[in-house]
């Protein structure tokens, strides 16, 4: 699940002793079951992080003040804590983007601060006025950019290597935590998405089986039967909203692929409004101060009630699933009946289940919906993706999804291109709970790395012409072989149904495009930083290819 905002880990902190302290608090220990920080400073207004861990005190067991840092900039007036017993490999990365052991650079500094901060403020301005502007920028200063939000320090990571090194994780140094985290964990529990590292291996090992590519087939069936029953309902000459409508496909879809045991068909809508009111509720301001949820407001009640009907619905879902005991191919059977002993208890199934259906249906929608304003936007682009759409309609039913899959070269390449240029994931938070390097970067315990596919995807020298929307470019490519292209992350984190979200998008986008074509309507359309990197003002407007 997606992205966000840069925020500091505010309830990783736990007050340090004073002014100029050099140990942690005694009392201090992991909280609920992360690595908490104390802040030491040494004037009044500035504050770095350091983890605090429970040992038993003895030499070599304690706080101990570190040097400076060689290039620490003397106005910040920090020093940097470092706990002596983790102590990340320090070096440049390996060919995959991991640290290289044994080879500390000698010269490791700290990121350089992207231009335009402003005192106390840091970079909110242009991070609240043009987002995507600031983001495409960063590369110029470096792999690693620090970005700044009040006093915190805020790492950008800017090349494929770095990225790799931080997703890819192999030194433990990074985790999910921050307010961005807290929020989501209050909205969809302690799932996969959402969870620490500490409890994440084992949800992913028992949810995996539900996305092998064995399965593919009858999700395919499954998608494409959604399609079918959402553009049966067009009308030639209809205006389409056309983000409401693809979630709606993408609620349908994704329902489907997951519950197959029985048609949803009355309780769809329902649950549809209440992916809507989750994205409609995921505000900048609320990522930010996500105490604002708790108000008593009446928007906060509407969403509450919305998202008791989706517990509602899983809780009764989970229920009648073990009950039946059955494998019905669907991702719910996978998730129920796992004959592994140490199966997902119903609150893990009820999380994870959170996290597929709203990660999965906003992402997928945005995807979709960026899809159909590119075909719309090129009439022979569009002729190509129809061509080949109509040639896999005669196929019968007894292909393989991968199949299929091949015999949509420039459908796949459209979707690529969409997934490049709008990612619909933008950026994706961790926070270091060690002091750690990335590349010949140094950075301190508690601070909040940044990845964005969008960064890397608007390097010119990855993708020329970034801004152009050239699935040309994919000719011959597997896009998942592609260095710097990473809509969904990579390491041990990734997207763990990437390969049915981008046949899903491809699929979908074949189903709608042989029997309809879509004209822009007046009016701009532009790119929204929302909880997905949404196309805002997009309405288009319907004819049929062969008008029954
Ligand atoms: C275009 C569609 C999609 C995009 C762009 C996308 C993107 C991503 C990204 C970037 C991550 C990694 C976030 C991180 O490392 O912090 C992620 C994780 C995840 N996604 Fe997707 N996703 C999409 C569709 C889906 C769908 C359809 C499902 C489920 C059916 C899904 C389920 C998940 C889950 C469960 C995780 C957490 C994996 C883990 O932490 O091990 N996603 N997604």
């Amino acid at each position: 699940m997606p992205p966000m905002l840069p925020v500091p880990s505010s309830r990783f902190l736990v007050p340090a002793p004073g002014p100029g302290a050099r140990r942690a608090a005694p009392d201090a220990g992991p909280v609920d079951g992360r690595v908490p920080y104390a802040a030491t400073r040494r004037d009044p207004l500035a504050m770095r992080l350091s983890p605090c861990r429970q040992f038993p005190a003895g030499p070599g067991n304690d706080y101990v003040e570190s040097p400076s840092h060689g290039d620490e900039r003397p106005q910040d007036g920090w020093r940097i804590m470092r706990s002596p017993l983790r102590r990340a490999p320090r070096g440049g990365l390996d060919h995959d983007g991991a640290p290289e052991r044994g080879k500390a650079p000698e010269h490791a500094g700290r990121p350089p601060r992207a231009p335009g901060g402003r005192p106390l403020l840091g970079h909110v301005k242009p991070l609240l006025t043009d987002p995507l502007g600031l983001l495409a920028s960063l590369p110029r200063h470096g792999e690693v950019v620090e970005l700044r939000f009040g006093r915190t320090p805020t790492y950008v990571v800017c090349s494929p290597e770095a990225a790799q090194r931080v997703l890819r994780n192999s030194d433990h140094a990074f985790d999910k935590g921050g307010v961005f985290y807290e929020n989501m964990r209050s909205i969809v529990g302690d799932g996969m998405a959402t969870c620490p590292l500490a409890k994440h291996k084992r949800l992913r090992r028992l949810a995996q089986p539900a996305f092998q590519s064995g399965r593919m087939t009858g999700y395919a069936r499954t998608i494409q039967a959604q399609v079918d029953a959402v553009t049966a309902t067009w009308r030639h000459g209809q205006v389409l909203d056309v983000l409401p409508e693809m979630r709606s496909l993408a609620t349908r879809s994704n329902l489907a692929t997951m519950f197959c045991r029985r048609d949803l068909g009355p309780e769809v809508a329902g649950l549809r409004q209440s992916v809507t009111d989750f994205v409609d509720h995921q505000t900048i301001l609320r990522m930010i101060a996500p105490g604002l949820n708790r108000l008593p407001t009446g928007r906060n009640r509407r969403y509450r009630a919305s998202e008791a009907r989706l517990l509602r619905f899983l809780d009764e879902e989970i229920a009648a699933y073990r009950k039946d005991g059955k494998d019905h191919g669907d991702l719910m059977s996978m998730f129920t009946t796992a004959l592994d002993s140490d199966r997902l208890s119903d609150k893990e199934v009820r999380d994870t289940a959170m996290t597929v259906l709203l990660g999965g249906i906003t992402a997928t929608a945005v995807g979709h919906a960026w899809a159909l304003h590119q075909l719309s936007q090129d009439s022979a682009l569009d002729a190509e993706v129809a061509d080949e759409a109509q040639a896999v309609a005669q196929l019968g039913q007894e292909h393989t999804a991968a199949e299929v899959m091949a015999r949509l070269p420039r459908t796949r390449g459209v979707v690529a291109e969409v997934l490049r240029r709008r990612s619909p994931s933008y950026i994706f938070p961790r926070v270091t709970v060690t002091d750690t390097t990335i590349g010949s970067r140094r950075i301190p315990a508690g601070a909040q790395v940044l990845l964005s596919p969008y960064v890397l995807h608007h390097r010119p020298d990855l993708f020329p012409s970034p801004e152009d929307f050239d699935p040309y470019r994919w000719d011959g490519r597997d896009p998942h072989q592609v260095k710097g292209w990473l809509p969904f992350g990579a390491g041990e984190s990734k997207c763990i149904a990437y390969e049915l979200a981008f046949m899903d998008l491809t699929l979908s986008l074949a189903g709608i495009v042989r029997s309809w074509r879509m004209h822009p309507c007046p009016g701009s359309v532009r790119p929204r930083p929302r909880l997905h990197l949404e196309p805002h003002g997009l309405t288009l407007r319907l004819t049929e290819r062969n008008p029954r």
